[in-house]
């Protein structure tokens, strides 16, 4: 991974879970990460409908704004019994006046599934779509996903987000009770990292 200049990449994140995530799975390659945030970079609007679609407006915002190679994920939970919910507006259910609540987010969730009579269990997947813009303005595109279920009531407080209600199959704790290099062995950031690695090379 030899085409970042200084081994420096610009990740288009203003989430500081996503960006710890994101140097980690980088640091064993030599490269350190710098967040749109620490640049002063405006957040965009992610108008898009899918992962792919917002990925792609985060990622070559920061790499017009900047002139530098940028990464970005757009990601979320797909709950299977609520159609694919929250899916690409996981962050939005979160939204309050006052910042974020992933408590009430997570919550609400767990009420659409009992309002929906889903018997469990509730099957679900986290999707994070990486996309590396360039800034000639071409772009590539690397999509992940881990399966599990959605759990209730939530477990653990490590990681962020909706961690502590997802357990990845073949697992009996979820997210939010693995330390970090345990959840960084097996979620959809990794899935789309694997793929990122495989095409633009090792080293
Ligand atoms: O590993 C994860 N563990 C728990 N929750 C997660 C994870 N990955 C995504 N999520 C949830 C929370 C996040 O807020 C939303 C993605 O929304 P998304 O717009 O992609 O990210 P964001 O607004 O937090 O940061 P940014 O857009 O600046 O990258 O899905
Ligand atoms: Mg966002």
């Amino acid at each position: 991974m030899r085409r970042f200049v200084d081994d420096r990449l610009l990740v288009a994140t203003h989430n500081r879970g996503k960006l710890e995530e994101i140097a980690d799975l980088l640091s064993d390659h030599g490269i350190s990460v710098v967040g749109a945030a620490d640049m002063n970079l405006p957040e965009p609007d992610e108008t898009g409908t899918s992962f792919v679609e917002n990925a792609r407006i985060k990622a070559h915002a920061a790499a017009q704004a900047t002139g530098m190679p940028a990464l970005s994920d757009d990601s979320g939970i797909e709950i299977d019994a609520l159609q694919g919910a929250p899916g690409v507006y996981t962050a939005d259910w979160a939204e309050t006046p006052n910042g974020r609540d992933f408590g009430l987010a997570m919550t609400r969730a767990h009420d659409e599934l009992i309002a929906s009579g889903a018997p469990e269990p509730w099957t679900a997947q986290f999707c994070a779509t990486f996309v590396l813009a360039w800034p000639d303005g071409h772009d590539e595109v690397f999509p992940g996903k881990v399966e599990g279920r959605f759990v209730w009531p939530m477990r653990g407080d490590q990681g962020h987000g909706y961690d502590p209600v997802f357990q990845p199959d073949g697992h009996d704790t979820t997210f939010g009770e693995m330390d970090r290099w345990q959840k960084n062995r097996m979620s959809h950031r990794a899935d789309a990292f694997r793929k990122l690695k495989a095409a633009i090379g090792h080293g």
